[in-house]
């Protein structure tokens, strides 16, 4: 039976075009490539500094359909001389790579403003200056805090959507002083977008700019002292991931009183191929990609967590499932933080119709099944050797 050719928006067929992606190693890039590869005919030139999340992807030769069709380079991209040559053999090029974990802009606030602006710069320059087309991976950090919570604690405005939906065209970007070095991040990613913008504006670069709003799932960062170093500390979900593995109570900063909204990555992947194939309706724009529907309060997010995790695993809930901490004890200091990220979906339904789907519970049910099956043996080994050598 002849296959059904693959169509647009706007019901154009979609011709196989190679794709530079940067960072392809990282959670992100992973769920990307797998994607790619088992839905589309597009090639991937995945570039990193590491592979293992998508190892699955790169097996010998003919042990996949798509082995043909992704080739892992292993490079730095503040010093590589291959990156200019990748971006022309290519027709689109995703840039994904960056410093992302909050515990790092205050504690390495260099690291974090080389990576996410100068790093940056020479992507741009070689798809400006050979006509190819970007898509730049921002954040919703962006916005920094919303307008509300400079109203007082009692305001009744506080309540109304003007003072808190973030809006692509329209929001400000709200950062703390120069002190509050948590800011490093979202200021070297406003900074990058102007770049992006400017390039397009005064010399033609085809550019779609994403703001993910927290994209979670499973191969999201990384478990301290298993795959990754032992004091490190990563994003919410696999911190609280950890905690409930190491059966410890759940650290809420400052009370968890911050509120998010938590987008399924499968969910958030099929809007960046609505992206990839729709340049018409994607080139020029900014898009937040996140989930309104799924807003909680840090403290409510571990306490799903946690019900969550019994459920999966079958292990009981703990006496305390959670303790508060300072963000100066958990972050050090120069922490500060987003205090709600809703966003408006108008731009991004308008142009591609993407809508997500899953709830977060069926997110985090997923997800921590994928926690559970992957890392409990690995944790229940690491304590018991740990007990035994102290
Ligand atoms: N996950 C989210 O919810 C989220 C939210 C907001 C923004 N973002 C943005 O999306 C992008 C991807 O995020 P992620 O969650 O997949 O992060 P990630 O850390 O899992 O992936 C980033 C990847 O980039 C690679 N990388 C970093 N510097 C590099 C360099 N100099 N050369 C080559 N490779 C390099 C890393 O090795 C890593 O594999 C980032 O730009 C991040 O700022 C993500
Ligand atoms: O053990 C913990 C860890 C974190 N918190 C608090 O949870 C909130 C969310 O934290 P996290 O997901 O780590 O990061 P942010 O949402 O603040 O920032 C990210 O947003 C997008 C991105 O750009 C990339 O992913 C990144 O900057 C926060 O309030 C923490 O304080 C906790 O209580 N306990």
């Amino acid at each position: 039976m002849a296959s059904v050719a693959r169509v647009d928006l706007d019901g154009n067929p979609i011709k196989p075009i190679t794709i530079c992606m940067i960072g392809a190693g990282g959670f992100i890039g992973s769920h990307l490539c797998e994607k790619l590869m088992s839905e589309t005919p597009h090639k991937v030139l995945a570039l990193d500094v590491y592979n293992d999340k998508i190892k699955h992807l790169l097996e010998p030769e003919n042990a996949h359909p798509w082995s043909d069709r992704i080739q892992f380079h292993r490079l730095n991209i503040k010093q590589d001389s291959r990156l200019e040559g990748l971006i022309k053999m290519a027709d689109l090029t995703i840039n994904l790579a960056a410093i992302c974990t909050p515990a790092d802009y205050n504690t390495r606030p260099l690291d974090t403003i080389y990576s996410n602006f100068i790093d940056a710069l020479p992507v741009v320059k070689y798809c400006s200056e050979n006509n190819k087309r970007l898509i730049h991976f921002s954040t919703c950090e962006v916005y920094g805090k919303t307008i509300g919570s400079y109203l007082p604690k009692d305001s009744p405005l506080r309540q109304d959507p003007a003072y808190y939906v973030l809006k692509e065209d329209e929001s400000p970007c709200i950062f703390g002083s120069i002190e509050k070095q948590r800011w490093s991040y979202a200021c070297a990613k406003q900074l990058i977008e102007r770049l992006i913008y400017a390039e397009g504006a005064e010399n033609g670069l085809e550019f779609t700019i994403v703001r993910p709003f927290n994209w979670i799932g499973p191969r999201m960062d990384f478990i301290p002292g298993i795959d990754g170093p032992s004091e490190g500390v990563p994003r919410v979900l696999a911190c609280f991931s950890n905690n409930l593995l190491r059966r410890e109570p759940l650290k809420l900063v400052d009370g968890g009183q911050s509120q998010r909204t938590f987008v399924y990555i499968k969910d958030a992947i099929e809007a960046v191929m609505l992206m990839i194939e729709n340049p018409a309706r994607a080139n020029g724009h900014i898009f937040n990609v996140g989930n309104p529907n799924n807003e909680v309060t840090v403290r409510q997010l571990g306490e799903m967590m946690t019900e969550v995790y019994v459920k999966v695993s079958g292990e009981s809930k703990l006496e305390t499932p959670t303790i508060d901490v300072s963000s100066q004890e958990f972050y050090g200091v120069g922490y500060d933080d987003s205090d709600k990220r809703i966003p408006d979906m108008t731009i991004i339904n308008k142009q591609l119709g993407w809508n997500p789907k899953t709830s977060l519970w069926d997110l985090l049910e997923s997800t921590l099944t994928y926690q559970h099956r992957t890392y409990a043996e690995a944790v229940k080994k690491a304590i018991s050797q740990a007990s035994a050598t102290s």
